[in-house]
């Protein structure tokens, strides 16, 4: 379930005071300690005894030697069963703290109090958990729903803006895959501001919570939320492995414009909302240059992608806007030609 919290952090207190956890475990990354923490400390009443774990901001700390690291700490703190993790952060932390949680002594509870703009909208909701290994995206994993989510958009005051911008990117997919109003409603913005995105937050949230009711393990409809993934993983990764990462909403965006490109090369999207979507998503996101990756390294680590079948490379591509279809296998040759079209744009 997902709270929006009050000032006081009611619903957070009382889900504590209910579940009557053993310990709490309240994982941040530097950042989060410094603008987050105090205001969840400020908020909290409670006599159960918690310890902060921090972590150092950042993608390239969502590895299996972070991992490794905070299941040493909480055998140190003798963490038992009954003990609660409490994920204080943007998508770096609700994905690795979920991850430790449940795979410590087969799974401790835990809750998500999102601070980014994508962890509000997307990565604290649904339960898919996990960390990057050899430079692939979200390799490792479970499927683990936190007991809560706790969003209190006011962290977002503090967010740097290439961080509200990532956010964004994932909220464009939600309306592109499955909202035309909230589509129209975010392009149109004059510009991004917390306070301009603030009304939009719920309705974003609510597209992937209904999608993820419908389908946790991703079987089917799931595989919508994936839009703009396939090729934007493969070049978080390239990124993540040579030269500075990019961030994972600037990588969507870039994968989404790829993909849209694919959508109608792939004759399931006119070419005048093909053109929309594109210009949409450029009004926010400008050209990341990739010219200097080769094609068949990123079509090789297209390879990777969880929704992929025998062998074969699916794609999750939109029909029109606000209408999305998965399992679509397409020509090599046509995924070529998107990132073609994507290098050609600058
Ligand atoms: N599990 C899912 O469904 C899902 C969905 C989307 C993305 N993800 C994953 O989420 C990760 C990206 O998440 P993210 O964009 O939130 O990145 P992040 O967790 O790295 O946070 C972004 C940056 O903002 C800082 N920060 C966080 N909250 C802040 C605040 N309130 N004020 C100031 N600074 C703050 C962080 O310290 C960090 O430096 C990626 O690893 C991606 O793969 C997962
Ligand atoms: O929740 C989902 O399902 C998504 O696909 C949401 C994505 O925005 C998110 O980046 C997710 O972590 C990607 O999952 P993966 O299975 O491709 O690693
Ligand atoms: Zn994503």
């Amino acid at each position: 379930m997902i709270s929006v919290l009050d000032k006081n952090f009611t619903q957070l207190n009382t889900f504590i005071q209910q579940l009557n956890p053993t310990q709490l475990l309240i994982l941040v990354d530097e950042n989060t300690h410094e603008f987050c923490l105090p205001v969840l400390l400020g908020n909290l009443e409670t006599e159960i005894s918690f310890e902060i774990i921090e972590i150092e901001a950042g993608e390239e700390m969502k590895t299996l030697e972070t991992a490794a690291q905070l299941w040493e700490i909480l055998t140190e703190f003798n963490t038992d069963r009954k003990a609660l993790m409490i994920n204080l952060g943007g998508g770096v932390i609700t994905d690795m703290g979920g991850f430790v949680a449940s795979t410590y002594k087969r799974g401790i509870k835990f809750i998500n109090i999102p601070t980014t703009l994508l962890g509000m909208c997307d990565a604290s909701i649904g339960g898919k958990t996990g960390i990057d290994h050899q430079f692939l995206k979200n390799i490792i994993g479970t499927f683990a729903e936190p007991e809560e989510i706790f969003v209190y958009p006011d962290f977002l005051k503090t967010l740097p803006f290439a961080q509200l911008c990532s956010g964004f990117a994932e909220m464009l997919k939600h309306g592109l895959i499955a909202d035309k109003k909230h589509w129209q409603e975010l392009k149109n913005l004059p510009e991004l501001l917390p306070e301009n995105i603030y009304p939009f937050i719920e309705t974003s949230m609510k597209i992937k919570e209904n999608v993820v009711l419908e389908d946790f393990r991703e079987e089917n409809i799931r595989k919508t939320l994936n839009f703009g993934h396939t090729i934007g993983h493969a070049l978080e990764s390239l990124f993540l492995k040579n030269t500075t990462p990019i961030l994972h909403g600037e990588a969507v965006a870039l994968g989404m414009i790829c993909e849209t490109q694919l959508s109608f090369l792939q004759n399931l999207l006119s070419a005048e909302e093909t053109e929309e979507i594109i210009a949409g998503i450029l009004k926010f996101f400008p050209i990341i240059a990739i010219a200097q990756f080769n094609d068949n390294e990123i079509v090789d680590l297209m390879k990777n992608d969880k929704k992929n079948a025998a062998g074969s490379i699916k794609f999750s591509l939109v029909t029109s806007i606000g209408k999305s279809t998965f399992d679509v296998s397409v020509l090599t040759e046509n995924i070529l030609q998107a990132l073609n079209f994507y290098k050609n744009l600058g």
